[in-house]
């Protein structure tokens, strides 16, 4: 089976600082009917969003955030569980962080683990490790940890379902004449160089950290495909149908 690894983002996660069960509920429906076909490997942002809602502390401060995250990362796991019970699935909880990847052995073994949860048909779902991903560690955001998690996990590609449906020649939010890049073969180096452009508060991405992970894994020839997470039609067309409707491939082959 082809293993793909599904990185969500905090917007799409949450509504109004708090997570959207009914979302996290489609996200679930769309995992499960891909863990027909696929080995499925979840990303999941949205520690820092579950965990506001119980402990209101300043954000900004990396200390606060930590221990957001830190309360908010089991409330994000017991969503995903109650939700997976639903059809039959569990799910199992890995925490890592950049340094994890530079080291041989502690890579071995989160893959091991992954490929034995998978055996068993268990959805394994990451996040970084926000208390323990220090200034000169963390990668602060999950698109990048999610392409190394795609890359040295061993999957083919990663779909980033996020709260815009593609990659634009500009961003579409602030320009009405922006138009979707369908196929993107290579990044250039000025594109990685844009301002952040996240579009909500408690996510640390933007366009640029997608862009980056998509760079990543073009070098490495994996794919990477960008989508919406709020309306999952394109990425259920593209997956479970294969047919390329909406959304953005970024991949080296020619098709
Ligand atoms: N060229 C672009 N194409 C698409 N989105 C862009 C572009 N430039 C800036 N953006 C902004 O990046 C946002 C996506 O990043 P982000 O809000 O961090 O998403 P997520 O929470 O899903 O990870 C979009 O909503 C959009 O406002
Ligand atoms: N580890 C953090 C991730 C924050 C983050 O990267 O958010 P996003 O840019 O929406 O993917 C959390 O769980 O809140």
């Amino acid at each position: 089976m082809r293993r793909v690894v599904v990185k969500v983002g905090t917007h799409v996660l949450s509504d109004q600082n708090r997570l959207c069960e009914e979302r996290i509920l489609n996200l679930v429906e769309f995992l499960v009917a891909l863990m027909k076909s696929h080995e499925v490997i979840l990303v999941s942002s949205g520690a820092v969003a579950a965990g506001y809602s119980i402990l209101k502390l300043d954000k900004k401060m990396l200390h606060n955030r930590q221990a957001i995250a830190a309360v908010g990362q089991p409330q994000l796991m017991a969503i995903y569980n109650k939700k997976l019970e639903k059809f039959g699935k569990s799910g199992a909880q890995l925490l890592l962080t950049a340094d994890d990847f530079d080291s041989r052995k502690r890579c071995f073994h989160a893959k091991c683990t992954i490929d034995t949860l998978l055996d068993n048909g268990i959805l394994p779902i990451i996040n970084e490790n926000d208390a323990t991903a220090t200034e000169e560690l963390v990668f602060g955001d999950n698109d990048q940890l999610s392409s190394r998690v795609a890359y040295y996990f061993g999957a083919d590609m990663l779909i980033l379902l996020s709260d815009i449906d593609g990659y634009y020649d500009k961003d579409p939010h602030k320009h009405a004449d922006a138009s979707m890049r369908k196929i993107v073969n290579t990044i250039d180096p000025t594109e990685l160089e844009m301002e952040k452009s996240t579009n909500f508060a408690f996510a640390t991405g933007g366009i640029v950290t997608k862009l980056k992970a998509a760079d990543f894994l073009l070098e490495r020839n994996k794919s990477m495909f960008i989508a919406s997470g709020f309306d999952l039609t394109d990425v259920k067309s593209y997956m479970l149908e294969g047919i390329h409707k909406g959304g953005t491939l970024f991949t080296c082959k020619t098709l």
